[in-house]
Parts: structure tokens; C-alpha cells; sequence
């Protein structure tokens, strides 16, 4: 208890008495020390009310769609717009994501190289392997110690020493990470060259593992001006992945703009440069001391989520008249789709996510089913709930940048890949097509 002031009343009459004997002083603090208990209780039961209050007020969003179609990306992008004050205080905490992402490119990479350098010294496509791939490889093994206790760090919310051996896997151990399959075995029917093709496992954090609160609990409102006092060194554990990161950084480089790799990648079929959450061409700028990501490499970062990961934004911009939101993000993948339901009954909206550049690909999880079918289907199913009869629906066509990169750079027809679809091959005919098709299914 602070020293009372002679002048301070309140606390003369608080003071204990002078002549307190000692088990009176033992008494009195013990129930002093239960009192600040059920203090803390009573100010814990009145913030979890104003939560609860806050919660119902809240204006409620679901969204949907099927898995990497951009679910969590429209949250982060509707974040970053309208509630920008946690955008701001979350930012630095997402050079953990970022970081993961670059360090599982390297890894991937250096697994087909080591792959490779096993099988042959004479690389696909007749491009000698050197020593010197070896000598990169060793030189960039520290990286699977990275990204091993950075994983634990989203699973488990706590950090492993980086320079514990124990945790230092060989690279052909991790080539479950870009697990080799057989292409031709896995997708008989379908005329692909009968040679192998990675296939990427990406990481994924649980919505119940608390991944979310490990980027709470580096969030410093000082990196939210976007600079970074160099003061706190090693203050924030991802600092040392930082430094060992800094220090690999030429060799990164100089594996990526190998002609030897690239024609590996090539020859896999693997363009490490069109998965998610790649930042191999921006080594220069993310792997500097001091660096803090920017809105568009937040937006970038790609940490898979399973479960249902809830959102409580609080709107500090725009127009709406109820600035307590709560977004539901969903997993997409069919298996997660029936941990959806029970969250209809109680929502204001639902945004439903459909890339439309995906029409030449298939489901990770069912090789045989189109993605863009499959999103019209769920989007049929969704329109058909009947739980969602009075529900607000709000269709969202994305991927639209990709898409005509497809068409126009690739050259690829979507009549080849969706037979029913008959008209031109171009923007304006495929996004009128989908959006009236869409239109179609919502008022069947
Ligand atoms: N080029 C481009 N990429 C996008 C767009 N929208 C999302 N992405 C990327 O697509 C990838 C998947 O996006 P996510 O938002 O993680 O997908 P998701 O629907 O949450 O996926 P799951 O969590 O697996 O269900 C990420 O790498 C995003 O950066 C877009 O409009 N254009
Ligand atoms: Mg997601």
C-alpha cells in the first residue's frame, strides 16, 4: 500500500491503525487481498457485458466461398480500409507471416534442389548442378530452423530457440512439405506430361489454436507509424529471425536468380512466383533491419486458417451507423463447408467470395471438379438455404487481375476447360457471363 499523505483525508481514513498488531496487519491484508479479487471479477463480469452488448449490437458478416478464394484477404482489405486504427497496431506483428512465407519458398526450393543434386548432377533441361549448389544449399539450411519455430510460434503461441540442433530437419524429411507426386498416376485421364509435379502442403493454423493472439502480442504502437526504434533489439523474438534472415540474405538472392533453379523449377512445373504468399522478388526491401510491412505485403501474407476465425473490428472510417462489426472468416475447403451452418441464423450478411480467374484449375481436395463449378455450385446452394431466405447477400467476383492475365498473357480459352461456356474469350463476355449466371442462381 503507498505511503499516505498527512494531507490526503481519504487516505488518512483508509490508513491503518498505528498500534495494528501483527496478525491484525495479517488479517486486514488478507482481506484486503479478497476484496481486490472480487474487484477484478466484478470489472472482468462488466467488460464480458459490454462485449456481450457490444456483440449483439454488432453488425454481423459471414464469408463464404471455396478454400484460397480470398476470404481472408477481403477481410484484411475491408480492414484496412474502414477500421485502421487495429490495421495500424497490427502491422508490424505481420513480418512473422511474411517471413514464414519467404522461408517455405526457400525451403520448397531448396527440396527440389536437393532432390535433383541426389538424383544427378546434370539438372533438368541439361543445366549442370554444381558444388556450388551444394555449398548453397548448406549455406541456407539455418532456414528450416526458421520456419520450424516459426510454425510453433502460430501453433503453439510460443518460440523455440532457433539454435536448437534437434530441430534442424534434412531437406529430403521436409519434402512433405512439397509432397512429389506423380502426376500422371494421380490424375489418370487427363493428358499431362507423365512426369512429376510439387505438390505444395501449406501451412495452416487452427481458428482455436490462438495463432491470432501471438500477432496480438507484438503489436508496439510505436512500428504502427511505420517506423522502428532500433533500440529494441531482440525484444520481440521474430528480431532473431530477422538478424539470421539478414544474414542469408545474399544467399537467398543468388538462389533465386540461379538459371540452374529456375530451370528446375521449370522442369517440375513448380512457379514458386504464382503461389500464395510469395516475396522472393522483394528479398532487397523485407529482409532489412528494421523493416515494417506494408498494406500491400499484409494483404500479400497468406496464413491458411481452419475453423471459424471471428473478426471484432471497430470502424473508425466510412459511412455505416454501427461501427462494432464482427466478420466470421470460414475455411473453404469441403470438408470445412458444414462448420458454416451454424452460423446462419444470426448473421446480417454474407459475402461470398468467387475467384473468377480459376477457371483452369482444379480442387485441391478433388482433382476431378473445376473450381470455378464448384464456386457457381456453392453459390447456387448458398442462394437456396433457407436459413438465409431474409439474409443480405453480397456476391463478390475476385481474382479478376489474374483472370486477365490468363487470357490475355497465357492465352488460355475457357471454352477448353468449361465446355458449356460459348462465348469470346475475353474480359468483358466472361465477367458478364458469371455475373449474370450469378444473378440467375440468387433469384431462382
Ligand atoms: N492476384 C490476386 N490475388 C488474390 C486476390 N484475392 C486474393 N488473392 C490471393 O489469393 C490467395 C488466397 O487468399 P486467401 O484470402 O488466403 O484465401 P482464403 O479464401 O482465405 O483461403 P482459405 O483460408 O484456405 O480458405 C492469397 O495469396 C491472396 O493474396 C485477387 O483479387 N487477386
Ligand atoms: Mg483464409
Amino acid at each position: 500500500m503507498p505511503a499516505s499523505d498527512s494531507t490526503d483525508t481519504l487516505a488518512q481514513k483508509i490508513a491503518p491503525p498505528q498500534d495494528e498488531s501483527e496478525a491484525a496487519r495479517h488479517a486486514r491484508i488478507l482481506q484486503e487481498t479478497l476484496a481486490y479479487e472480487v474487484s477484478k471479477q466484478i470489472d472482468a463480469e462488466i467488460r464480458a457485458c459490454k462485449a456481450a452488448l457490444r456483440k449483439k449490437k454488432a453488425v454481423k458478416v459471414l464469408v463464404l466461398g471455396q478454400a484460397e478464394s480470398g476470404k481472408t484477404t477481403t477481410i484484411k482489405n475491408f480492414q484496412m480500409q474502414y477500421a485502421r486504427q487495429s490495421w495500424l497496431e497490427e502491422r508490424h506483428s505481420w513480418r512473422a507471416v511474411i517471413y514464414l512465407n519467404l522461408v517455405r519458398s526457400v525451403n520448397l526450393i531448396t527440396d527440389i534442389l536437393s532432390v535433383e543434386l541426389d538424383e544427378t548432377s546434370t539438372a533438368a533441361d541439361g543445366v549442370t548442378l554444381s558444388d556450388q549448389h551444394q555449398i548453397l544449399l548448406l549455406r541456407l539450411s539455418p532456414l528450416r530452423r526458421i520456419q520450424a519455430s516459426l510454425e510453433d510460434l502460430f501453433a503453439t503461441g510460443t518460440f523455440p530457440a532457433l539454435r536448437d540442433d534437434r530441430r534442424h530437419s534434412s531437406p529430403l524429411s521436409v519434402m512433405a512439405a512439397a509432397r512429389i507426386i506423380r502426376v500422371s498416376d494421380d490424375m489418370d485421364g487427363l493428358d499431362l506430361k507423365p512426369t512429376y509435379a510439387p505438390v505444395l502442403q501449406e501451412f495452416t493454423v487452427f481458428s482455436n489454436c490462438g495463432w491470432k493472439s501471438v500477432l496480438g502480442k507484438s503489436r508496439l504502437p510505436e512500428f504502427s507509424t511505420g517506423t522502428r526504434s532500433p533500440k529494441r533489439r531482440h525484444a520481440d523474438p521474430v528480431d532473431e529471425v530477422e538478424d539470421l534472415l539478414c544474414s542469408c540474405k545474399d544467399d537467398i538472392k543468388a538462389l533465386w536468380r540461379d538459371l540452374g533453379v529456375k530451370r528446375s523449377l521449370a522442369y517440375h512445373h513448380l512457379r514458386v512466383e504464382d503461389s500464395s504468399g510469395f516475396f522472393l522478388n522483394d528479398v532487397d526491401r523485407i529482409v532489412a533491419r528494421g523493416y515494417v510491412p506494408s498494406d500491400e505485403d499484409i494483404v500479400r501474407a497468406r496464413l491458411r486458417t481452419m475453423g471459424v476465425q471471428e473478426y471484432s473490428l471497430t470502424l473508425d472510417r466510412g459511412e455505416s451507423s454501427r461501427t462494432e462489426w464482427i466478420m466470421y472468416d470460414v475455411a473453404g475447403c469441403r470438408t470445412q463447408r458444414a462448420a458454416w451452418v451454424p452460423y446462419f441464423t444470426d448473421v446480417t450478411a454474407i459475402i461470398f467470395v468467387a475467384p473468377l480467374s480459376c477457371f483452369d484449375e482444379q480442387l485441391a481436395e478433388n482433382h476431378r471438379v473445376n473450381r470455378l463449378q464448384d464456386s457457381f455450385q456453392l453459390w447456387d446452394t448458398i442462394c437456396c438455404s433457407a436459413l438465409l431466405a431474409h439474409v443480405q447477400m453480397i456476391l463478390l467476383m475476385n481474382k479478376c487481375d489474374l483472370l486477365e492475365k490468363k487470357l490475355k498473357k497465357d492465352k488460355l480459352r475457357v471454352h477448353d476447360y468449361i465446355p458449356e461456356f460459348q462465348g469470346e474469350n475475353n474480359m468483358k463476355t466472361v465477367t458478364t457471363c458469371t455475373s449474370t449466371l450469378s444473378c440467375m442462381l440468387l433469384t431462382y
